[in-house]
């Protein structure tokens, strides 16, 4: 489904303003995900998690220097097809609240990205309210987004990147900001996509909230993809990871890891 191939991203920095330096944001990263899985990237903040996600949708800022290859359903992932694939085979689930229109309502911003979607205004606007319900903001369809809780907000931008039927969802830090209801919902949801057969990136610094619902997890450290391993091998004794960091990541797991058991988030949720 997703194929991705020894990934070069450089961004242009500038310590002072005549002088520009590129900065190494993704180092050879290589990265493949299957139909039906949910893949976790998982690493600390600055890793460039977010950044390999812009690099699938096609949101790199226009002067970033991408190398490698990127394929979905075997096809290169040119600029052009990303244009034409984001918000319909391509959903993101943006980790900033900020990409939310300050100036829409809940309702439109649903019914806006599931006309983006190519359904027309009414069926549009009927799936927008079956979401916010599923989601249980119906309360707030004419909110905008200022008036909304962190939760809240999060919650409209899981709605509208479930308008489409999307083949691959990337959900970026979904679970920032919900309660630990709300977090494992939409996890179980994360998980119900891919039971589907559609692929699904989660990504998350906490290596918790991945475990119950991945099937596999790749662990990325400064740029680079140091370890891909089930994520059974990390429900396990450790033993099957090789890299240092991965285990480091492991062992500092809290004894309640599990706590959330992979069975419960393998339902699908009732919002209601
Ligand atoms: N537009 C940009 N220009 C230059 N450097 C950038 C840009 N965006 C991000 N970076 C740098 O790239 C690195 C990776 O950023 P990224 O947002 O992908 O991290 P992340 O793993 O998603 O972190 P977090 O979990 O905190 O969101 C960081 O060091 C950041 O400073």
């Amino acid at each position: 489904m997703l194929h991705i191939d020894r990934l070069i991203l450089q961004l242009p920095h500038y310590p002072h303003w005549w002088r520009q330096e590129w900065t190494t944001c993704i180092d050879a990263l290589s990265l493949h995900i299957a139909p039906g899985e949910v893949h976790a990237v998982v690493g600390a903040s600055g890793a460039g998690k977010s950044l390999l996600a812009a690099a699938i949708m096609g949101l790199l800022p226009s002067a970033a220097r991408l190398e490698g290859a990127l394929h979905f359903q075997a096809t290169p992932l040119t600029p052009a097809r990303q244009r034409q694939l984001r918000g319909r085979q391509l959903a993101l689930i943006p980790q900033s609240l900020s990409a939310l229109d300050p100036l829409a309502r809940s309702r439109q911003q649903v019914r806006w990205a599931a006309q983006r979607a190519g359904l027309g205004r009414p069926a549009a606007q009927q799936r927008a309210d079956e979401l916010l319900a599923h989601y249980q903001l119906s309360h707030a369809a004419t909110h905008y987004p200022h008036e909304l809780s962190g939760g809240m907000a999060r919650r409209v931008l899981i709605a509208m990147a479930q308008v489409s039927n999307a083949q691959l969802v990337i959900a970026d830090e979904p679970s920032v900001g919900l309660d630990p209801t709300q977090r494992d919902r939409v996890l179980a949801k994360l998980k119900a996509i891919a039971r589907e057969g559609k692929a699904v990136m989660l990504i998350t610094h906490d290596l918790r909230h991945a475990l119950p619902v991945a099937d596999r997890v790749t662990v990325m450290y400064q740029g680079r993809g140091i370890e891909t391993a089930t994520a059974q091998a990390f429900r396990g004794q450790g033993e099957q990871l090789t890299s240092p960091y991965a285990r480091s990541l492991w062992q500092a797991l809290p004894d309640n890891a599990f706590s959330t058991q992979p069975s419960v988030l393998c339902q699908e949720p009732a919002f209601a």
